[in-house]
């Protein structure tokens, strides 16, 4: 599949193949990055930031970690991240992740969903778009909430398809049944590919 977002998720990939193999969460990358409007070879992007599960201390998931470092750098505390984004006219802010951002967490922490909504407060755009490589698995929470919570975010999707194998055996390495998972979740991809 030769989508312009396929090197964008294979980089999620390998930021996702850093990640220690857990059996209670999924090993996933993630990239944020500046594009300017209309820039269609993605020549100008700027990358701002990227995180991978458990890259910082913690239970931490990939995209939690790219707002993380960023805020790091910028030297601001993690809540106060959306403040430090850049706002810059005819440029918009965009996230890939190699899976669907998580709209609720076992563990009770607060959801990467709401920490990609929370760039939008006081006004700002935030982060315009997010492309992510496969929906997450009902491994964890049953039907995924995270598209849904983004559209009515006001905050634009999209599916980057042709990974969905590679992503999820990468997700999957430290759980009981990695391959049995993998076939699990590409099976019912394929049952209800329309309704991705
Ligand atoms: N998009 C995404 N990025 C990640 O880095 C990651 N680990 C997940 N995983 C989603 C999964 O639903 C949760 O990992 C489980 O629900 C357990 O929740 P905790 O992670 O312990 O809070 N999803
Ligand atoms: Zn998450």
């Amino acid at each position: 599949n030769n989508s312009p977002h396929t090197p964008f998720m294979q980089k999620c990939i390998e930021l996702a193949e850093k990640s220690p193999p857990r059996p209670t969460n999924f090993r996933v990358g993630a990239i944020l990055l500046s594009r300017k409007d209309g820039d269609i070879t993605f020549s100008d992007d700027r990358i701002l930031s990227t995180g991978y599960t458990m890259e910082l201390a913690g239970n931490t998931h990939a995209e939690q970690c790219c707002f993380a470092n960023y805020a790091a750098v910028h030297k601001v505390a993690d809540d106060q991240v959306a403040g430090a984004l850049p706002v810059e006219p005819g440029r918009k802010l965009v996230m890939y992740v190699s899976m669907e951002p998580c709209g609720k967490r076992l563990s009770g922490n607060a959801p990467c969903v709401q920490r990609i909504t929370k760039t939008r407060d006081g006004g700002r755009e935030g982060i315009h778009k997010v492309y992510f490589g496969v929906k997450e698995p009902g491994t964890f929470v049953g039907e995924s909430e995270g598209c849904k919570m983004l559209s009515a975010a006001g905050i634009e999707w999209e599916h980057v398809p042709g990974l969905e194998k590679e992503i999820l055996s990468v997700a999957v390495a430290g759980h009981e049944n990695p391959e049995e998972e993998v076939k699990n979740a590409l099976g019912k991809l394929e049952t209800n590919a329309d309704q991705i």
